[in-house]
Order: structure tokens, then C-alpha cells, then sequence
């Protein structure tokens, strides 16, 4: 068998060496041309297909290591018999411990409480309810608007905690977008926070997107940034990446390149699901674990003696394994050095290794202790000392 494989897929020789020879492409470039004798492709998601990458291939398997699969047609490869896989909830907890450092660090910096805030979450699927079960066992108020979620478990607004896009528009401090980009039909995503719905926003809310860029109108979002700077913007996915609005990146105040899911265990999960899809395909058992090809930890504990704030504990263990200033300075930097494009994509390929909050153990003193129930909550793995 023959496979390409985007060469920014990790353990990419361990989860595909087996079933044949490895071809390693960068993900932009994968073109029909060197598909033709290939049997599998193996992406992630800035590789699109379609009827025009593989009509002249003889592709049977592709699979994309990636949660979202809106780069791929997939009514095109089952009408052609193409076997299709994604990773659902692969990176999950990597874009939930990113959007806790960002509200950690924006209330450092604008002198508020995340445990104070109203948290509207848009999109409560394998990411969403993750976040949402580690906000609310921090005790923090959530809000949760899930359209088509609501019509399949048949509930209505209020009946079950499910609220309308516009009540969390009217009630929370902080929105955060977790929606897969979907163009058409009752419940399409493009622009779901267009301009109307920008507008409404109250002046302070923070706006979190780390679901897919097209979601938002950037330029609305823009111009109300540009015109009345009273909304704060997190923002790791964009319109048009890697060419993304320069305007909208420097208005942002956290702005990253498409990295919230960067963790490594993510990626490595990503990857394992792939392999064990493609195993199954050619009908081969797989004993491939996430052990298996996932090292230790660079920071597996430490010890925390002081009874500190709570947040700044939060702080303090969220930045012991992922400070997300460092990935929005990182694309500052190679912004100014390569422009914003060349940038961005640099920024992604040369990733740090990140860890998620789970690799981390946090052995509490005795001061410390009555700080176990709200790092647990957030994460980490707690022990008392
Ligand atoms: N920034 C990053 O690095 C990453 C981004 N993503 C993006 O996040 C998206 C969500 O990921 P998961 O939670 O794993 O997907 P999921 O498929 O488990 O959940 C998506 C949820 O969004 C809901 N939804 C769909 N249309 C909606 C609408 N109009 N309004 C409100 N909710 C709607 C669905 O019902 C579903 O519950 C992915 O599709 C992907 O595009 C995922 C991983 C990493
Ligand atoms: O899983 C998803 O969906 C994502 O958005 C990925 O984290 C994106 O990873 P890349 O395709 O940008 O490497």
C-alpha cells in the first residue's frame, strides 16, 4: 500500500510505517498529481478534498486526524465508496485547557474573576461539554446553546439548560464559539456571529473562537473592534487562514494560529484513531496504544506549599503547562519577521511539545489543601502531600 501523509502529522511512521510506504507532504500542498497510485491519504485539516484532488486517483481511504471535517466532501467520497475518518473528540481537552489559560490570563490582565463570570458556550458537542463540565465544577455559571442538539434530544429552551443564541448574547461576559462550520441548512454556522448579533454584544464581553473562523464575520467583528474597542477578542481560528485580516489579528487581544487542539496528546490521539480506522479498513488488528507512542511528560509534578488565591493557583498550574501568551507572541514575532501568512503557518509547523492539564499532578502541602477541589476541577491531577 501506498500513503500520503501531511508531514505535520505526528508519529507518523508509527501509526501508518506498517501498512506500507510513507510519503510525508506538507498539508497545503497535497495535489492530485501525487495521488495518483495512492491508496490512502492521511491529512489534517488544511487539505481539502474533493472530486478535484482524487477524481484521477486511486485513493480508498482518507482519513483526517482532525475533529472537524469541513475541508473534506464527504458526499463525494461515499458516492464514490471511499472509505472516510475523522478523530471526533480527539484534541477536546487541549481546546478546553486553551480556552481556560485565555480567561485566566484576560482576568489577570482586566482585573476580574473567571469563578465571577456568566460563560455562554455555542456548541456543546465533544469540545463544548467538556468545557462546560469544567466550568461548572469550578462553580462558574454557565449558559449552553445547542440548536440542533435540542431537536435530537427533543427539548426546548429552559427545559434542560439548552438557552437561545440571543440569551447568551443577552446575559454573558464571555462567548465562546465551539460550532463546526456547516454552510447549509436549518442550523448552517457561517457567520452565526454576524453582524446584527455583533452589535448586541455588551460592551466588555469577551469573545472566544476557537471552532472555525468562518463562524464569526470578521469583518463585523473588526469594525466593531476598530470603531467602538469596548469587546476583548480571543481568537485561534480565522477566515481565509493562513492569509488572515491583518486588522483582526491586531485588534485581537490573544491571537493564535489555529493551535487551541496543538496539544500533543491531541495530535497523538488524532493520529492512533486514524491508524486504528485504516487497521480496520484493510482488516488488520491493531495493538497500537496511546502509551505506546505518547512520552512521559517533560513536568509531571509539583509541589504547591502556599495557601494562594484561587486563581492564581489556577494561574499557576495552568502556566506550568501551558502559558497561551507564549503561542500569541510566537505569531507576533514571526508575523513581523515572515508576514502574517508565512507566519502563521510556521507558528503551527515548528509547535512547541504542549501537554494537557491531565499530565500534570499536583501535590498540595498542607496550607494548599483546600485548594484540591477547584485545581481537580480545572484539570490537573491533585495529591495530598
Ligand atoms: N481551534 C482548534 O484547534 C480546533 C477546532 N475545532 C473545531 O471545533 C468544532 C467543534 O468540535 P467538537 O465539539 O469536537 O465537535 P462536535 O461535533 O462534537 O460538536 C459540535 C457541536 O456543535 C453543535 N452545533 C452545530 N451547529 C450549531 C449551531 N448552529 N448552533 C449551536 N450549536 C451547533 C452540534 O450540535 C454539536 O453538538 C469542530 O468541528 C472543529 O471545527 C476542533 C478541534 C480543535
Ligand atoms: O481537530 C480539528 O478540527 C482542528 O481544528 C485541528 O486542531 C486543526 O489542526 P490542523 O489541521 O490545523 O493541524
Amino acid at each position: 500500500m501506498k500513503l500520503v501523509v501531511d508531514a505535520n502529522i505526528p508519529a507518523a511512521d508509527a501509526c501508518f510505517g506498517a501498512f506500507g510506504e510513507v510519503i510525508k507532504r506538507p498539508g497545503r500542498e497535497i495535489s492530485a498529481e501525487h495521488l495518483r497510485d495512492v491508496d490512502a491519504l492521511i491529512i489534517r485539516s488544511v487539505t481539502p478534498v474533493n472530486a478535484s484532488l482524487l477524481a484521477e486517483s486511486s485513493v480508498r481511504f482518507v482519513g483526517t486526524c482532525t475533529i472537524g471535517t469541513d475541508h473534506v466532501d464527504s458526499a463525494y467520497l461515499a458516492q464514490q465508496g471511499i472509505r472516510f475518518a475523522n478523530a471526533p473528540g480527539c484534541n477536546a481537552e487541549a481546546v478546553v485547557d486553551y480556552v481556560l489559560a485565555s480567561l485566566l490570563t484576560l482576568a489577570e490582565r482586566q482585573g476580574w474573576r473567571l469563578l465571577d463570570r456568566c460563560v455562554g458556550i455555542v456548541g456543546v458537542g465533544n469540545v463544548g461539554s467538556r468545557l462546560q463540565a469544567r466550568l461548572q465544577a469550578l462553580g462558574v455559571k454557565v449558559l449552553a446553546c445547542d440548536p440542533p442538539r435540542a431537536e435530537r434530544e427533543g427539548v426546548s429552551e429552559g427545559e434542560t439548560g439548552f438557552a437561545s443564541l440571543e440569551t447568551l448574547i443577552e446575559h454573558c461576559d464571555v462567548l465562546c464559539l465551539h460550532t463546526p462550520l456547516v454552510s447549509a441548512g436549518p442550523h448552517a454556522t457561517r457567520h452565526l456571529l454576524n453582524a446584527e448579533r455583533i452589535n448586541e454584544l455588551s460592551p466588555g464581553t469577551v469573545v472566544v473562537n476557537a471552532g472555525r473562523g468562518d463562524c464569526i464575520d470578521g469583518l463585523a467583528l473588526r469594525s466593531r473592534l476598530a470603531g467602538q474597542n469596548d469587546l476583548t477578542a480571543v481568537l485561534d481560528v480565522w477566515e481565509n487562514e493562513p492569509a488572515i485580516d491583518t486588522a483582526l489579528h491586531d485588534l485581537a487581544t490573544l491571537a493564535t494560529p489555529h493551535i487551541a487542539g496543538y496539544s500533543l496528546d491531541g495530535k497523538l490521539r488524532g493520529s492512533l484513531m486514524i491508524h486504528q480506522a485504516l487497521a480496520s479498513h484493510v482488516g488488520e488488528a491493531s495493538a497500537l496504544t496511546l502509551d505506546g507512542i505518547c512520552p512521559p511528560p517533560a513536568l509531571a509534578s509539583f509541589t504547591l506549599q502556599q495557601a494562594l488565591p484561587c486563581e492564581d493557583a489556577l494561574r499557576l498550574c495552568a502556566r506550568a503547562v501551558y502559558d497561551v501568551r507564549r503561542d500569541h507572541e510566537s505569531l507576533t514575532r514571526e508575523a513581523h519577521a515572515l508576514g502574517l501568512a508565512q507566519g502563521f503557518d510556521t507558528c503551527r509547523a515548528n509547535y512547541p511539545r504542549r501537554r494537557e492539564f491531565s499530565t500534570l499532578t499536583v501535590c498540595l502541602g498542607d496550607e494548599a489543601q483546600p485548594l484540591a477541589p477547584v485545581l481537580s476541577a480545572a484539570g490537573f491531577n491533585v495529591v495530598l502531600a
